[in-house]
């Protein structure tokens, strides 16, 4: 639900009411004052995520295989025409590898900011418009159903044309062209490549960490496709950003706490401009008490479990998972 149906007047100006700190509304018509107020929610959400993470315990997420993925995957990455990054659309900030830039140098590279399915058109035009002004060649994919692949495939072999025409050149044969898909665990790498080939040649389940070994597979003559583990820092420094991990399922659920996780995600929901805290009161029948997204999913527990708060925060968890709450981002593009 829109914030702004919130809004009571007051001497002929806007207030919104359960805001922290209340905003200013002067008039609803005026949609870009309007805008850049609910800018100006999102970089505010930042900041509280910043101090509302710090003193949880820090979430880290390293598995055995992933080191010795990486290790594998720098060494291919040096064969590759073309690389694809798959990320995250929910939080494409958050899924964007802090050393990719250095591994790739100057390779050319398509970024796919899968599961367009789960952000709003909203947030979507918000990561078109950042990328496009990056000059960042951009898909928005959905790999569970294959939009977006026609168009990836296509870019992919326009981008990597060059490579025989060098070769002819040299008086070579042309050879397929070779894109590599890297990018953090569980975004929908495997997804992407069986709906590019239109078949199940790569294991794709809902749970981080499930593809382990590099495999190559051909599309057509003129692509093969290198899948790969997923790929994350050993130590993620910014708390925000494992968090965001940890609310998305882009990480393994023993490396959190979901009560904590939840907690948090709960006073994230209710800050959130096109969801707010009527969306969680309609949803649970239960008051949102000053932010508080501990006191809420303790009273969730015992409206529904028993008083068992790991299975409340599940429930909030999943729930925001399956899209209860609306379809969103939980990034906007920093400004
Ligand atoms: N809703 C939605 N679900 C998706 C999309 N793409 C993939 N999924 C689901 O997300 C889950 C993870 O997809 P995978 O393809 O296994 O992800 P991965 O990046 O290969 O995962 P790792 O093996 O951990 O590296 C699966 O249950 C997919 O069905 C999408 O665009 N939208």
């Amino acid at each position: 639900m829109h914030r702004a149906k919130m809004a009571v007047q007051l001497s002929g100006q806007w207030l919104i009411v359960g805001g922290k700190t209340p905003s200013l509304y002067v008039n609803e018509n005026s949609s870009s004052l309007y805008e850049s107020r609910v800018e100006n929610d999102w970089v505010d959400l930042d900041t509280d995520l910043y101090h509302w993470t710090k003193s949880l315990r820090p979430v880290q997420w390293y598995p055995g295989h992933i080191a010795k993925t990486e290790k594998e995957l720098k060494e291919q990455l040096k064969l590759m025409d073309v690389v694809i990054e798959v990320r995250d659309a929910r939080i494409p900030m958050s899924t964007s590898h802090p050393q990719m830039d250095s591994w790739l140098g100057n390779r050319k590279r398509i970024l796919v900011l899968n599961r367009e399915d789960m952000i709003s058109t909203a947030d979507r035009h918000a990561w078109a418009d950042y990328f496009a002004r990056q000059g960042t060649k951009v898909v928005f994919a959905n790999g569970q159903f294959g939009m977006g692949t026609m168009k990836l495939s296509r870019l992919a072999k326009a981008l990597a044309a060059g490579v025989n025409v060098k070769r002819r050149a040299k008086g070579l044969l042309p050879r397929a062209v070779r894109a590599g898909i890297v990018g953090y665990p569980n975004v929908g790498k495997s997804s992407l490549v069986n709906r590019l080939l239109k078949r199940r040649m790569c294991p794709a389940a809902p749970r981080p960490g499930v593809t382990r070994e590099l495999k190559w597979v051909r599309f057509g003559k003129d692509l093969e496709l290198l899948d790969s583990p997923g790929i994350i820092p050993m130590r993620i420094s910014d708390q925000s950003a494992a968090i965001k991990l940890a609310m998305c399922d882009d990480i393994g659920e023993r490396s959190y706490d979901f009560a904590d996780v939840a907690a948090i995600l709960v006073r994230m929901l209710t800050k959130i401009p096109s969801v707010g805290i009527e969306a969680l009161q309609n949803r649970y029948k239960i008051d949102v008490e000053g932010h508080c997204g501990k006191i809420f999913v303790h009273k969730l527990a015992l409206h529904l479990f028993n008083g068992d708060d790991n299975q409340a925060a599940f429930r909030v968890l999943t729930d925001f998972r399956k899209g209860k709450f609306g379809w969103i981002a939980l990034e906007r593009p920093p400004r």
